[in-house]
């Protein structure tokens, strides 16, 4: 059967849930599409399809990232729920450097925890510029007694100021996920006046339309007697069905002969489009989560960089020990995931806290250009967090 056509009416922006363990970001995340569906601009997705990989099932938290699609009454929304578990840090950056807005959980019984933090930090490194916070599990904080509440709501503010968002403007909107899916009236309307809130302070960012096509790799599927899919949001640029692309990384130039978003197919998909490209001819195992599919020709990879990288204090999950050159950490760019040499030059040696300036040789070619954010990580936890100042 034809499936129906993706119509673009509405301007789409990429936002996301995220924050600390068990805060609630998948709860509300189903929540926000019940309250639109039951609207009637949307489709309600319940908890356990939103945690959906059997992986997660199983572990009871949310691992990969999923996407949802939502409409409010002026906007398109893929909605990102990012896992808050440490272990998983690496895809909540994946997953952030796409969006255009973030939604911060945060549990008023608990207040800040150590993933709350992280993730603002990370949010600010990969260039998200717009964080609403929802203070979740309100209903679960005393009734008329919001003291509580009104604490977490001020640190909350405080956090988001040490990190450049300008904590005193922010939104901050009290939410019950839970109760809004249960549907109590109160909470419903709750879920409302967040989505207003996102509506409203989550401005439309400039989209580069006409720059070159650049996605970076998600995730790659195989569809039996179509070909090889690759998923990600298109960073920059436009593409349509019949384009010639090459994929860095795979070092393969090939058309693209499918186009979906949300499993509608689509023409055209242009920058901040979370799509479905189908390659023609591209073997499965060719193409990994990390590589680049571009207009041919418009980026050149490279291995060497400066960077400005803020080393993570140990209060924040970072190192408790200093770095010296030599250091050979992995480097999250974009989607990839690079092991890379720190050089800090003579004598200089970083210490968890410090803002510093270094070159990086990674392992491999990536696409890099000036103003690319990126994590550092070693272990399983980040330890730094950069931007690209030059290239070579
Ligand atoms: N009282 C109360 N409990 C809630 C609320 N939202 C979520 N919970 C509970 O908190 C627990 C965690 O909820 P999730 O939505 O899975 O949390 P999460 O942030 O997605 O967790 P991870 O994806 O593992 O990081 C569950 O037991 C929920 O039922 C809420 O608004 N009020
Ligand atoms: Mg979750």
């Amino acid at each position: 059967m034809p499936k129906t056509a993706y119509v673009r009416t509405k301007p789409h922006l990429n936002i996301g849930t995220m924050g600390h363990v068990d805060h609630g970001k998948t709860t509300l995340t189903a929540a926000i599409t019940k309250v639109l569906a039951e609207r009637g601009s949307g489709t309600f997705v319940p908890f356990d399809r939103i945690d959906r990989a059997p992986e997660e099932a199983a572990r009871g938290i949310t691992i990969n990232i999923a996407h949802v699609e939502y409409e409010t009454d002026t906007r398109h929304y893929a909605h990102v729920d990012m896992p808050g578990h440490a272990d998983y840090v690496k895809n909540m950056v994946t997953g952030a450097a796409q969006l255009d807005g973030a939604i911060l959980v945060v549990s008023a019984l608990d207040g800040i925890m150590p993933q709350t933090a992280e993730h603002v930090l990370l949010a600010r490194q990969v260039g998200v510029d717009h964080i609403v916070v929802a203070l979740n599990k309100a209903d679960a904080v005393d009734d008329g007694d919001t003291v509580l509440a009104d604490l977490v709501e001020l640190e909350v503010r405080e956090l988001l100021t040490a990190h450049g968002y300008g904590g005193d403007s922010v939104p901050v909107v009290r939410v019950s996920g839970l109760r809004a899916l249960e549907g109590d009236p109160r909470w419903t309307e709750a879920i409302g006046a967040l989505l207003d809130a996102v509506d409203t302070y989550v401005p439309m960012p400039e989209r580069y339309v006409d720059a070159p096509f650049l996605l970076p790799v998600e995730n790659v599927l195989t569809i039996t007697g179509r070909g090889t899919v690759v998923t990600g949001a298109v960073e920059r640029g436009t593409v349509r069905v019949g384009d010639r692309v090459e994929v860095l990384g795979a070092a393969v130039e090939t058309v693209v002969t499918g186009l979906e978003t949300f499993g509608k197919p689509m023409d055209e998909a242009q920058a901040g489009d979370s799509v479905a490209l189908l390659l023609r001819g591209v073997p499965r195992d060719a193409v990994r989560r990390g590589h680049i599919v571009a207009a041919p020709g418009s980026v050149v990879p490279g291995r060497r960089f400066s960077a400005q990288v803020y080393v993570l204090s140990a209060r924040e999950g970072g190192r408790t020990t200093p770095v010296s050159t030599g250091y050979r950490p992995q480097f999250y760019i974009r989607t990839a995931d690079v092991v890379g040499d720190v050089d800090l030059g003579e004598n200089a040696v970083a210490r968890p806290g410090d803002t510093v300036t270094m070159t990086v040789e990674l392992g491999r070619e990536v696409p890099l250009e000036p103003g690319l954010g990126f994590a550092i990580r070693e272990g399983g936890r980040t330890v730094g967090a950069g931007t690209v100042t030059a290239v070579g």
